[in-house]
């Protein structure tokens, strides 16, 4: 039987699967803790870590000699249209010196290199953070000489307004939706006719804070903070995508632990979570804006999804856009199966990844 290895680098996570014949035949979700992973100096010196977990995954589900691809989630690299990708050389040196920024989906490809070297199979990435579908307007900043740019859960935003499309007898491609993916980071996009033509990028500091990302900040006090921090570039990134929301508020990235200290009677920890979706549902109403009031389906996805709390707290702002979906935890595992076997099945051809 053959077998496709996949694997899905999240900020507070690796999800790994292994796929035969459309069906995932084995799953492990490994979480990551705050401590864990600020023992790290940055993403990329996470790899050996995150390696060791996945051979053991990959020992345990005795299918070294079956494996016949790997895939990775793809990380931030140049704006690119979707699909699958090869990992090749130069997809992997843009990620290696994080030309694009910093993110853990960077190690997918990484990652799923080194176990295609160790197998001698071939290794993809399926539609990166990435995918640029943003129009024009979209891109516009307010300032000459910085653009917005499109950095999404992009995979799994598309998966599950694929599968809503569907369940209201339409397709994506004519459909109008806004999605919104509640992970370790958060992303907000607008879906027009099949293509994610606005989103929230909240790893560049827009939108709603989330777990670990600050989202939108007062641009003056922030600057003040770097000048009397003296903080350098990197300071800067590791601060707004790592350090900051619930993180910094409560010492917290996992919404498990701090719904614990919410039933314990933590005040600041209800008020903290309920900010965060107070953040998330100001951002889908300006997705709405987008599509000009037009929306088949408001989309709720992700791990935090998992929170009936959340899903509340965002559905009774919201609800009067559209009719509103959860889709806890994510669709991203079999999207990058798909993505390989298309290929591998010559349903699809690969496309190959060039530097600038
Ligand atoms: N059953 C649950 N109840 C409440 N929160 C949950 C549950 N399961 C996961 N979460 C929360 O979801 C968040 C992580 O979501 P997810 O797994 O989608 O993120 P990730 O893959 O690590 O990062 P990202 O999606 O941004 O790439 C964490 O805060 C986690 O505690
Ligand atoms: C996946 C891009 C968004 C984020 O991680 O904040």
């Amino acid at each position: 039987m053959e077998h496709i290895l996949v694997i899905n680098p999240g900020s507070t996570s690796t999800k790994l699967a292994i796929f035969s014949n459309h069906e995932q035949i084995a799953e492990e979700t490994i979480r990551h803790t705050v401590e864990e992973i600020s023992q790290f100096e940055n993403v990329i010196s996470q790899t050996d870590f995150r390696a060791e977990l996945i051979k053991e995954f990959i020992t345990k589900q005795q299918v070294e000699d079956s494996l016949v691809a790997v895939v990775g989630r793809g990380g931030l690299l140049k704006p690119i249209p979707g699909g699958t990708y090869k990992v090749n050389e130069a997809l992997l040196s843009d990620l290696i010196a994080e030309k694009y920024n910093t993110h853990a989906s960077n190690l997918g490809a990484i990652l799923a290199n080194e176990f295609a070297k160790e197998y001698d199979i071939p290794a993809f990435i399926v539609d990166p953070v990435v995918v640029d579908e943003m129009e024009p307007i979209a891109k516009v900043s307010g300032l000459k000489g910085i653009n917005r740019r499109s950095v999404t859960h992009a995979l799994n935003q598309k998966a599950v307004a694929r599968v809503t499309a569907e369940e209201l007898g339409k397709e994506y491609e004519t459909s109008s939706m806004i999605v919104a993916h509640l992970g370790g980071g958060i992303s907000v996009g607008a879906h027009k006719n099949g293509k994610m033509i606005d989103a929230v990028n909240g790893l560049d500091g827009e939108g709603p804070f989330s777990p670990e990302r600050s989202g939108e900040l007062p641009l003056v006090d922030f600057a003040n903070l770097i000048i009397e921090e003296n903080l350098t570039l990197a300071d800067v990134k590791k601060m707004i995508a790592g350090n900051s929301g619930l993180k910094s508020y409560l010492g917290e990235t996992d919404l498990r632990e701090v719904e614990k200290r919410i039933k314990a009677g933590d005040t600041e920890a209800a008020f903290y979570e309920e900010a965060m979706s107070y953040q998330v549902a100001k951002s889908i109403a300006e997705m709405s804006v987008v599509l000009k009031g037009e929306v088949d389906s408001i989309i709720l996805t992700g791990g935090a999804v998992y929170s009936e709390s959340i899903r509340k707290q965002i559905t009774s702002r919201v609800e009067w856009i559209a009719r509103v979906k959860a889709f806890p935890g994510e669709m991203e595992m079999q999207a990058l199966y798909e993505g390989a076997w298309r290929v591998l099945k010559g349903k699809e051809e690969a496309k190959d990844y060039a530097l600038v």
